[in-house]
């Protein structure tokens, strides 16, 4: 397919201090797995805008991508008086926006891990912190904080899909095992957000909306993370790939 006739998907950054200076950053695997699974452009977004801007960046794209991060959301966007660090307002406030200017546009939102959550609050959802649980958790949705990158990447677990929903049509499976590298879970489910995934603790793993034109399609895992590993990451991507290109037909 040539360039011109890919869909282009704006993929979400984070600040972050680069050589002793704040940089707006997405790590490769996210605009990888555009470019080589959802065979798409991949368009960084930075994280500075006005409502303005981030309509007018929506405006020049098919969809857009909110990645994961380690970052963590302010608490004051749920409602909730305390979170734990790190944060990254920038990142918040851009998330909201570019939903916003999406939803508005007809055009296609896509979430992992943090980005799952971003789109939970932005329709009104809230997230709950995995630490702050009182009795043990009878899961852990995060390797231990001491783990090493692959460690924490191959920290998993089962999610059982839910028939009937569009991660069910992609995955073609009633269990997956998936990825798990997240602290904070989703708690009140934002509005008009159909649950299409959940882990055997309940915590919803993944959600899937129609607003409108829009499509949304979140998950609570990484499947950026070796999808090649994993047949139902790859079928997310060509889902990704294949929403968006429907996307810019439109
Ligand atoms: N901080 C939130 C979100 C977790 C998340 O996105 N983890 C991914 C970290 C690795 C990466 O940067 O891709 C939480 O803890 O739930």
């Amino acid at each position: 397919m040539s360039s011109t006739a890919k869909p282009v998907i704006g993929v979400i950054s984070c600040t972050r201090p680069v050589e002793g200076e704040d940089a707006y950053i997405v790590k490769t695997r996210y605009v990888n797995a555009v470019a080589r699974y959802a065979n798409a452009v991949p368009l960084i977004c930075p994280s500075i805008a006005t409502e303005g801007d981030a309509a007018a960046m929506v405006a020049r794209l098919d969809a857009i991508l909110l990645t994961g991060s380690n970052s963590n959301m302010e608490p004051h966007h749920y409602g909730a008086e305390a979170g734990r660090t790190p944060f990254d307002p920038g990142r918040d406030s851009m998330s909201a926006l570019l939903i916003k200017a999406a939803l508005a546009a007809g055009k296609p939102v896509f979430g992992i891990c943090r980005g799952l959550q971003e789109i939970n609050v932005a329709l009104g959802g809230t997230l709950v912190d995995q630490r702050d649980a009182t009795d043990q958790p009878s899961l852990q949705h995060h390797a231990p904080e001491d783990a090493s990158l692959e460690e924490m990447f191959g920290h998993s677990h089962s999610v059982e899909i839910v028939p009937g929903t569009p991660l069910a049509d992609i995955t073609g499976a009633q269990s997956i095992d998936i990825n798990s590298v997240h602290f904070q879970t989703l708690g009140r489910l934002g509005k008009d957000l159909v649950v299409n995934a959940r882990a055997a603790d309940g915590v919803v793993e993944a959600v899937s909306a129609t607003s409108g034109a829009a499509t949304i399609l979140a998950v609570q895992w990484h499947p950026e993370w070796h999808p090649e590993k994993r047949p139902h990451d790859l079928a997310f991507w060509r889902k990704v790939g294949e929403i968006a290109r429907s996307a810019a037909r439109r």
